[in-house]
């Protein structure tokens, strides 16, 4: 099975690659053509990108491509509840690889906030979201095999809130089923609202995910929540 076998709705672009590394190249250079246009259009762009593995290479990527990299603001659609030195943290594995080579010139937000309560620092994180250029410019997903993107994980109590296109709370206090459990997630309507949104997954266990999330609905599979507007998926296997 690939990509191009899924019934997704007609607003989603798919982008097959034969490998991961040609992915991260072709997203980068998609991604920094997105960003040169706003820089063109406005003056500044904002770009939110994900955690996890499967984007180091595409920050690698991106981080070369020579564009006005002083006029972009760079955030995360979300980060693990970790100081920002520790290994788990998102902030650490941008500034690593992401925030180097021309991409040094960038402006980066961060959402790790000291705090005394997960709550409270989901609050602070939104305040300095909110700093960003809005609506963003460009989002790049990733995805769980439980269909989870950002932290918007299934079985949180507060995800319907999260996932509500009303929820005026930018950022969302989660839990994940693995460590570093407390984690802090950008909400629905900010994720959403951005002006290009990206999906990058690998493998034939996150085209299944996908395959189901389709059949699914957003509380089972938060990823549902983004496969009913326009998205582009680059799928390598
Ligand atoms: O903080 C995180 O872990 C990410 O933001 C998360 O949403 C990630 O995109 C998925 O878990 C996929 O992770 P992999 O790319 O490592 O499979």
């Amino acid at each position: 099975m690939t990509i191009s076998d899924l019934d997704l709705p007609k607003e989603i672009c798919t982008h097959e690659l034969t490998d991961a590394t040609r992915l991260a190249t072709q997203l980068a250079d998609d991604v920094a053509g997105t960003l040169s246009a706003a820089i063109e259009a406005s003056g500044v762009a904002s770009l939110l990108v994900s955690g996890g593995r499967s984007p180091i290479a595409f920050f690698e990527a991106l981080s070369s491509r020579p564009l006005d990299w002083s006029h972009v603001q760079i955030g995360l659609v979300d980060e693990r509840r970790v100081p920002v030195d520790q290994a788990d943290s998102n902030e650490a594995l941008v500034r690593q690889y992401l925030l180097r080579n021309q991409a040094a010139a960038a402006t980066f937000v961060g959402l790790y906030r000291e705090a005394p309560t997960h709550e409270e620092a989901a609050r602070l994180s939104g305040q300095s979201i909110n700093e960003l250029r809005r609506p963003i410019d460009v989002v790049v997903l990733g995805m769980g095999e439980d269909g989870h993107t950002a932290s918007l994980f299934p079985g949180n109590p507060g995800l319907a809130a999260a996932l509500d296109s009303q929820c005026l709370d930018s950022c969302v206090p989660m839990r994940a089923p693995v460590a570093p459990y407390e984690r802090i997630s950008l909400s629905y309507p900010v994720l959403a609202s951005a002006r290009r949104r990206y999906l990058a997954i690998q493998g034939s266990a996150k085209l299944e995910t996908l395959r189901q999330a389709l059949r699914s609905d957003p509380l089972q599979m938060p990823i549902r929540a983004f496969l009913d507007q326009p998205l582009e998926i680059y799928w390598c296997p």
